[in-house]
């Protein structure tokens, strides 16, 4: 997964996924710009298999992430010297999550998320909403809604790891409650924010008492 060659930048021209706008507004009768991205509105999921206690996440490549690891000052257009920053750099580990993008429906988006990156198959009624937030507030004020389900073994229908077709490459983590204790008492992860909440929030609303 963390195989990554022949990268290369080049400025956005257009795209389905980013789109760059500069705003223009009054504050207080104070002209101001800000440059935003608008993104796709997106949901993520805290899955926790009640038969082995475990938190089921996602480990994958993010090609953000594995850019933002590069000094600014070393960042360029063109090619990056892969053997100087290798794609293990890009890994993140996080919930599982995806864009809303098929259904305008956030819970049945949220379960189709689950079959596909984790394999589990759950029923509609128990995905229950924590909260909907803004995933980013600098440069893209994209809203996230991220929802709670406990699965079970028997719902194991497939390995996950994402739809080939859409060349995503998946890795499923399971977690026992200690792990995810020892995961967030690291001072340097490689986590969206997203994720650091919804463990807190399992720990303190969801987990079996240990
Ligand atoms: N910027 C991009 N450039 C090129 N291809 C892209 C792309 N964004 C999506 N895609 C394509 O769309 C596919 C599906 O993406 P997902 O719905 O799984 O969202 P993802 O999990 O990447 O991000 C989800 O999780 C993260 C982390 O929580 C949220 O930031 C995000 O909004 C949410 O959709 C990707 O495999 C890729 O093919």
């Amino acid at each position: 997964m963390d195989d990554i060659k022949d990268v290369s930048v080049e400025p956005l021209t257009s795209s389905q996924f980013v789109k760059p706008y500069r705003m223009h507004y009054k504050q207080n009768n104070v002209e101001k710009i800000w440059d935003l991205v608008s993104l796709h509105e997106s949901v993520s999921i805290i899955i926790f298999n009640t038969d082995r206690k475990k938190l089921v996440l996602v480990k994958q490549f993010r090609p953000a992430v594995y850019y933002g690891a590069i000094p600014r000052e070393e960042r360029k257009l063109g090619s990056t010297d892969t053997s100087k920053y290798p794609g293990s750099a890009g890994l993140t580990l996080e919930l599982c999550a995806g864009i809303v993008d098929k259904t305008k429906d956030l819970a049945l988006t949220a379960k189709e998320e689950v079959l596909e990156e984790c394999g589990y198959e759950a029923p509609l009624e128990s995905f229950e909403k924590v909260l909907k937030y803004r995933s980013g507030v600098g440069v893209s004020g994209d809203q996230q809604t991220m929802f709670y389900v406990e699965v079970t073994d028997k719902m194991k229908v497939s390995q996950g790891g994402g739809l080939a077709d859409e060349g995503e490459m998946i890795e499923v983590v399971e977690m026992s409650i200690p792990e995810v204790r020892q995961y967030l008492n690291q001072s340097d992860v490689n986590s969206p924010g997203g994720l650091l909440f919804g463990l807190m929030w399992f720990l303190n609303n969801k987990a079996p008492k240990e």
